[in-house]
């Protein structure tokens, strides 16, 4: 990254955090009308916005966000993914490159995203000079940053918006919820055993509240499968389908624990490179394709 380019981005930062959030609930108000138009323009570009969302954490929502990602790439889509995990920001790495270049254009103010393997992606981690320092920003300040991010980047043409969302229903999902423009959709990340079923049903009811469409329920590290086929439920029983039932959603697919997974976010290798025509491949390959059948029959 050159001086100048990163010499902006982290004097956008420091703005951010001396500007803080206006006491002044008038301006506060117009602030957040003008951002919101200012989204409005520029999300005319992308046609479909999907939410990656968890109720809890660790169950594997940037992976599911990033492979999606990467899947709808590989069939030819155009796709971006926006980093809403402010705070326990991983998907560039999990993307495959953790140094990609975000900058903001002099002549315009626009942020242009970082193209890691063809997709756009929009990360505070790839604007932050101290990539070791924890970002130790209080709720306002993480509205702020994603409003004011949403309003100046400039996304390419998309078929896809990839939000991976931070665990759980606070400031980011509320923000993303209601100021990105509609449509807009959510997917669920759900992992097996007892404790996921109440997660799933706040996350449920939280999407249903917001008015955003669920798509349906996805559920990673669903089983091991050991050398002779045999499956092992590692983290309990799957409870995926009555789940699905319950709410009226629909089950969107397992997927299996694989230590491949691990190598391929070191090496930086896309899993579908890595284990092709595996389970693994085939399971997140199918997922994507249940997307944009889904999307295209807007059957929700
Ligand atoms: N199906 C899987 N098989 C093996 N490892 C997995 C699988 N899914 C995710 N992982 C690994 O589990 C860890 C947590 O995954 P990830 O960061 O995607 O979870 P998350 O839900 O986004 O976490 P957070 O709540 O912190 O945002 C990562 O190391 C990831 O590589």
């Amino acid at each position: 990254m050159s001086e100048s380019r990163s010499g902006k981005n982290d004097l956008r930062i420091r703005e951010m955090k001396a500007g803080s959030t206006t006491t002044n609930p008038k301006k506060a108000a117009e602030e957040i009308d003008q951002y919101i138009s200012m989204m409005q323009k520029k999300f005319e570009k992308i046609k479909n916005r999907i939410m990656i969302f968890s109720g809890k954490g660790g169950v594997g929502k940037t992976f599911i966000a990033a492979s999606i990602a990467m899947y709808l790439s590989k069939m030819g889509y155009k796709v971006g993914v926006y980093d809403a995990d402010e705070t326990g920001s991983v998907i560039p790495f999990v993307l495959g490159n953790s140094d990609a270049e975000i900058y903001m254009e002099e002549s315009s103010g626009e942020l242009i995203p970082a193209n890691i393997k063809g997709i756009q992606v929009m990360s505070l981690e790839l604007m932050l000079k101290e990539k070791d320092s924890p970002l130790i920003w209080q709720g306002a300040l993480r509205t702020k940053f994603i409003l004011q991010t949403l309003a100046l980047t400039r996304w390419e043409d998309l078929d896809f918006l990839i939000f991976d969302m931070p665990p759980g229903t606070g400031d980011e999902a509320i923000t993303i919820s209601q100021y990105v423009p509609s449509p807009k959709y959510a997917i669920i990340v759900s992992s097996p055993g007892k404790l996921s079923e109440g997660v799933v049903r706040k996350a449920v009811v939280f999407l249903k509240k917001m008015e955003i469409p669920i798509l349906g329920i996805v559920e990673n590290m669903s089983h091991y499968t050991c050398d002779d086929g045999s499956k092992i439920e590692v983290f309990g029983k799957s409870y995926i389908e009555e789940i699905a039932r319950d709410h009226g959603i629909e089950a969107l697919g397992k997927i299996p624990l694989d230590e491949r997974i691990r190598e391929s976010q070191d090496k930086g290798v896309p899993i579908y490179e890595l284990a092709s025509g595996s389970e693994i491949d085939r399971s997140l390959e199918l997922l994507a394709k249940k997307i944009i059948e889904k999307l295209s029959s807007k059957d929700l």
